[in-house]
């Protein structure tokens, strides 16, 4: 629970009148005041409908929505305090960009020496200072995109909205401005509400993150509890690479697969329970084959310029990607090693309070630091 949230959804779902299909299920979230927060999921999946919500550029077909504690269903566009950055920037191509950036404040009737003064603080922020009497079509994607940023945050609003903001600039371009974007959201201390269908950008920029999946939030939480802790198979692939196996958990931390007892971090499921465990690319090492966890023989390899990938397969002709450092040779036989904190357990069907509430009680910072777990050996005693 967050107290004063900026932005409330509750119970909002949204369906269009042509089809009549649901394309938001009953949302639920409360947004922190100065937060960057994202929505992530596949093209399709409704991110951009909740920010539309957001801004009022669509309605909520059932469901309240609270900007600043104040309920703002039936509050017009432009009495809203937010501001939408659009994949395709929405500039106007034939006015200058200093007229651009005090648009919205000429809509306000701001008096001219403040829009003079806020039109210069807000290019000195995107580092555009100098270019106030260019033309927007004498300007690169990059330098579009500072202008519609400059635009949004000129009026100071309570929150910015950002739908795909960066997906039309090449990929040094986007990295770059994942930077400057993050930067200026902390400078700034507004709320911002991103989207994106790249894991990667998410992970990057974000203090929490929202997968959405077919209208639904799938899971939230910040970039690291996510790619540690995915809660089920779809999270887990779409957040990174992973090695997902069937397994049986055994008991609190003791998980079986591949024939074998292994430990882990995770608890709290029903003796002998089937499970998913997840193991990342790059929480395998490779060892000599008898000091490994596993035993592979070596696929294929490409280099991927930081890293190796590995693609290796066990003996029950289960395949493993690993992220190495260190080459191997196709058709070695090889080990794998890990730690018990990398191998990650998803129960089926769980749903997000469930999770919580169990990662909450049994995936302990402090199980995990003073090793208490050994439940190998534990079982090792009793066998
Ligand atoms: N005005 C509309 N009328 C009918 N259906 C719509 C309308 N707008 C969106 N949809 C449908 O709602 C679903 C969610 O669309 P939305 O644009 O929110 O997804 P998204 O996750 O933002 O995807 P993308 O990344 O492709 O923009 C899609 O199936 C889309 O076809």
């Amino acid at each position: 629970m967050t107290t004063n949230p900026i932005i409330a959804f509750k119970h909002v779902s949204k369906s269009f009148e042509d089809n009549g299909q649901l394309i938001l299920r009953d949302i639920n979230f409360e947004l922190e005041a100065g937060k960057f927060y994202t929505l992530l999921g596949a093209s399709g999946s409704g991110k951009s409908t909740i920010l539309n919500i957001i801004a009022g550029l669509t309605d909520a077909t059932t469901g309240d929505i609270y900007l600043d504690n104040e309920r703002i269903n039936d509050v017009p566009i432009n009495q809203r305090d937010v501001h939408t950055v659009f994949q395709n920037y929405a500039l106007l191509p034939h006015k200058n960009v200093f007229d651009n950036i005090a648009f919205p404040l000429k809509i306000r009737k701001v008096d001219k020496a403040q829009i003079e003064k806020r039109v210069l603080e807000a290019l000195k922020m995107v580092r555009l200072t100098g270019f106030e009497n260019r033309r927007i079509q004498k300007l690169s994607g990059g330098q579009r995109q500072r202008v519609a940023i400059a635009r949004a945050i000129v009026n100071q609003p309570k929150v910015v909205l950002l739908d795909e903001p960066l997906s039309a600039l090449d990929l040094k371009l986007r990295t770059e401005m994942q930077y400057e974007l993050r930067a200026l959201q902390q400078k700034l201390g507004i709320t911002f509400v991103f989207v994106t269908h790249d894991q990667e950008e998410a992970l990057a920029m974000s203090d929490w993150i929202f997968i959405i999946n077919d209208g639904e939030i799938v899971q939230s939480g910040t970039p690291v509890d996510i790619y540690d802790e995915p809660i089920n198979r779809f999270v887990a692939n779409f957040i990174g690479e992973s090695n997902i196996v069937s397994g049986i958990m055994i008991d609190d931390y003791l998980v079986e697969f591949n024939g074998k007892r292994f430990e882990s971090v995770d608890g709290g499921m029903r003796k002998n329970e089937p499970v998913e465990v997840v193991i990342r690319p790059e929480d395998l090492r490779l060892t000599l084959p008898d000091e490994g966890k596993l035993i592979v023989k070596v696929q294929t390899q490409l280099f991927r310029g930081v890293h190796y990938e590995i693609i290796a397969v066990d003996e029950l002709g289960q395949e493993w990607m690993i992220h190495s450092t260190r080459r191997a040779i196709v058709g070695e036989v090889i080990g794998l090693d890990f730690e018990a904190e990398d191998v990650h357990i998803m129960r089926l069907n769980e749903t997000e309070e469930e999770f919580d509430a169990r990662i909450e009680e049994y995936v302990d910072e402090e199980i995990v630091e003073a090793g208490l777990i050994n439940a190998i050996e534990e079982e090792n005693i009793k066998d």
